[in-house]
């Protein structure tokens, strides 16, 4: 099936990233949000991002006017009716990412791949409210999308090779690199990251060393980038816990029980560097 025409849900630090690949790519993309301050936000972002690319000279001026005419924004989920893909990066809640795909499925054409950039929950759950689940997958994107090279595409119970097939392609075209991984909470990626984020936060919790501490052990000594505590905030705190939570309830075990601490910010609305404040604060 050929793609040209996408519309990404959610113009979050993920839908903002998933929305410039794609029209960097030469894909046109619809981006659509619940708030107008959440798109203006979006397309900030992306013009910083495009900016810097021009600066760095891997991109003319042109080319950058060109990536931003070819987005679109809009409130109106109703304009799915004229895609090829929707990429869904809205909030990592089951009952909304329920209630956007039955709103899709109602306005999508028939020939539309329903995708989710979901962290962890059930692509196979999300599926079985559309009336096609043979086309609903996972497409997870990683944070800073325009940086990391991997996406992890998780098929469904149901998902059509003919459908995993069309996403690999895309992905490629994106310049990214696929790997395919089966549907169990947390994938791959957030099964492996999320628990090593979470038992630092316990680190910090029961005193055995500050944040900072925490970080500079895991960057000078296993060679990480970015610290846990510095990359938890960094993910936000929030989807830190919703994809501890789906881990925990989705495989029954304690060993992935949230830190208490993790909770109690999240509560206070420390959600990290997109709140200003998390395990750090930030200006
Ligand atoms: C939760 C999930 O479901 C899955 C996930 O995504 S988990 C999170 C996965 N991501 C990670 O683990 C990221 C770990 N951190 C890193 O890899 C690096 O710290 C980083 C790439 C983010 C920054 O790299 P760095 O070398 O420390 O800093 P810096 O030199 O400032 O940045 C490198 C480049 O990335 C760009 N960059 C950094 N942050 C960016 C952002 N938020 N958006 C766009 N570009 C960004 C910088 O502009 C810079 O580009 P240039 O080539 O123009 O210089
Ligand atoms: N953060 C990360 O590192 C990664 C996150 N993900 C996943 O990507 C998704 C988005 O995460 P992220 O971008 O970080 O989150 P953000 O909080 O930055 O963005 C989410 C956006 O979606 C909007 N939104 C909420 N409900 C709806 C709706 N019904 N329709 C349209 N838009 C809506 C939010 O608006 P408002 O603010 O008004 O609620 C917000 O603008 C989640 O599923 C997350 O698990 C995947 C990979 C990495």
């Amino acid at each position: 099936m050929s793609i040209q025409k996408v519309m990404v849900i959610g113009a979050g630090q993920m839908g903002s990233g998933i929305a410039q690949v794609c029209a960097q790519a030469g894909y046109d993309v619809i981006v659509n949000d619940v708030k107008q301050e959440s798109l203006d936000k979006g397309l900030a972002n992306i013009t910083k991002n495009l900016n810097r690319n021009v600066e760095k000279g891997r991109m003319t001026e042109e080319e950058k006017e060109a990536t931003v005419n070819r987005l679109t924004w809009t409130q109106a989920i109703e304009d799915a009716s004229s895609v090829d893909i929707v990429i869904e990066a809205a909030v990592e809640n089951m009952d909304i990412k329920k209630s956007i795909f039955k709103t899709l499925d109602q306005h999508a054409p028939a020939h539309a791949i329903l995708a989710t950039n979901t962290s962890s929950l059930p692509i196979t759950e999300i599926a079985a409210v559309t009336s096609r689940p043979e086309k609903v997958i996972g497409m997870h994107f990683m944070n800073p999308v325009p940086v990391m090279k991997l996406v992890e595409i998780i098929r469904g119970l149901q998902t059509a090779d003919e459908v995993y097939n069309s996403i690999e392609d895309m992905t490629k075209k994106l310049a990214k690199v696929p790997v395919e991984v089966n549907d169990f909470p947390g994938f791959v990626s957030n099964r492996v990251l999320m628990p090593m984020i979470n038992e630092a936060i316990y680190t910090v919790y029961e005193g055995v060393a500050t944040p900072e501490a925490v970080d500079e052990v895991m960057k000078l000594g296993m060679n990480h980038p970015m610290g846990p505590l510095t990359l938890a905030d960094f993910i936000g705190l929030d989807t830190c816990l919703y994809i501890m939570e789906t881990l925990h309830e989705g495989f029954g075990d304690d060993k992935y029980r949230p830190c208490p601490l993790l909770r109690k910010y999240v509560k206070a609305g420390w959600l990290g560097k997109k709140t200003g404040r998390g395990f750090y604060t930030y200006s």
